[in-house]
């Protein structure tokens, strides 16, 4: 690619070797030239080098945004902005529904009460543009990345767009950053209050102390990696299962029992069933399986030339680890391209488990700070879709599993259902 070296990683003993055995050679992702100056520099998880300052931010996420009392204070929001889903879904049974502008939304908005809140002064419509444009701007290719003697002149004008573009983000946060700086300094905090994830940074910031404190352009990195990282993720991934329980009536039949066993009709989908919707679980993992979100992780920098499966890795390459062909290899693969979750059912592989088959939120170092909550919004947002609705298609419609490569797979074609209520009444949902 250009004057960088790239190598992509087909097989899971590879991605072990990467992943695990020389994991702290490749711990760095690979910077996008357009990135460092829209993230002072790299100074949020993502782009971080790796070392003790990125593994203090990652412990930190993982240990007290993402800890499981941490998500358990926030589930009221989860929970109350999915019923808003269901009901708006429900007064369109019979018309056809956009699966994906509803789950979008609804991540949206969980993301965003979750990070700092409820602020009706925020306009959803206008973050959400503001998010696309991001994800846009960082995936487009770039000279500044094939030939890096090229940066300085950012001759298509990326790093610029994204350094204006991330500075509108920056400034919605300095101006909230503001208004609880004057809360504290007025003395008006109310004790016992649910501590939304920014409260939890800025405290974490005002603290102070050497080994956890945070500066406040951390902070502002942080929240925006969250966004970004968080927001589009689980909507293409619960977009994705719904497309393939479509196709697959069967398995949506096996699911909805299932619900209606462990839920009940008279009971919404919560976060307390969960962990006894042990095919729901099989369903996700099988999507994540077949359509991986992140299909080449994030890029990965080896720190030294190594040496892979006999071969030479240089120092400063780019290294891609191919989870959708690894997740498809027919040596670990039953049947590898058949929709099939039943074969969740029968192993106990997991998301953290170290199974190099299975990496669809990557591994080592450098996995993904946000399993846990993407777990409980996938399950809880597909579960309600589910449980909640029985759902067709047009006439003479078929959903398309054809995909768009890029650093989010997404679906080619927007997936279109058409819902009829399946539970007996709707103030379950108030
Ligand atoms: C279905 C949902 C999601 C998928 C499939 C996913 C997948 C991934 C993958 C593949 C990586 C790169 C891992 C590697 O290099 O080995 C990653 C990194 C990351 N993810 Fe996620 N992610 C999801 C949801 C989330 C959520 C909800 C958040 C936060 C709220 C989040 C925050 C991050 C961050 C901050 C990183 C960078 C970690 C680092 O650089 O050390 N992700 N994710």
């Amino acid at each position: 690619m250009g004057s960088v070296l790239a190598i992509v990683i087909n097989s899971p003993s590879l991605a072990k070797e990467v992943l695990k055995v020389q994991d702290a050679i490749f711990a760095n992702h690979d910077v996008p030239a357009a990135t460092v100056v829209g993230t002072f520099g790299g100074i949020n998880i993502l782009w971080r080098p790796n070392g003790s300052r990125c593994n203090q931010l990652r412990k930190l996420v993982v240990c007290e945004i993402m800890s499981k009392q941490s998500l358990d204070a926030c589930y009221v929001l989860r929970q109350r902005e999915v019923r808003r889903m269901v009901k708006e879904i429900h007064g369109k049974v019979g018309s056809s529904v956009n699966i994906y502008e509803q789950l979008s939304a609804t991540a949206l908005r969980v993301m965003m009460s979750t990070l700092w809140g409820d602020d009706p002064s925020q306009d959803l419509i206008e973050f959400r543009k503001r998010l696309d444009e991001i994800v846009i701007t960082f995936g487009a290719p770039n000279v500044s990345d094939f030939f890096p003697i090229l940066a300085p002149f950012d001759l298509q004008g990326i790093e610029s767009k994204g350094k204006e573009q991330v500075s509108w983000f920056y400034g919605v946060f300095e101006s909230m950053i503001k208004n609880r700086r004057n809360i504290r300094d007025d003395g008006k905090e109310k004790e016992n209050i649910r501590k939304d994830f920014m409260q939890q940074l800025l405290e974490l910031h005002w603290r102070g102390d050497e080994k956890n404190s945070l500066s406040i352009n951390e902070v502002k990195a942080l929240l925006l990696d969250m966004m970004v990282a968080g927001t589009d993720t689980v909507p293409t991934a619960v977009e994705w299962a719904m497309t393939e329980l479509l196709c697959h009536r069967d398995k949506m039949t096996k699911l909805v029992k299932e619900l209606d066993m462990v839920v009940g009709n008279q009971n919404t989908v919560e976060d307390s069933h969960i962990p006894q919707l042990v095919y729901l679980d099989a369903v996700i993992k099988e999507t994540l399986r077949l359509h991986p979100v992140a299909p080449l992780l994030i890029p990965r920098v080896p720190s030294k030339t190594t040496v892979i499966g006999g071969f030479t890795v240089p120092k400063g390459c780019r290294v891609f680890i191919n989870a959708w062909v690894i997740q498809r290899d027919p040596e670990l693969w039953d049947d590898p391209l058949r929709f099939h979750p039943e074969r969740f059912l029968e192993t106990d592989i997991n998301y953290r488990s170290n199974n190099f088959g299975f990496i669809p939120f990557g591994s080592g170092r450098r996995i993904c700070v946000g399993v846990s909550l993407a777990e409980k919004m996938m399950a809880l947002l597909l579960g309600s879709l589910v449980h909640s609705f029985e759902w067709g298609l047009s006439e003479g419609t078929k959903p398309s599993l054809e995909d768009k490569f890029g650093i989010v797979l997404k679906k080619t074609e927007s997936l279109v259902g058409i819902p009829v209520a399946r539970l007996p009444n709707l103030e379950q949902y108030q």
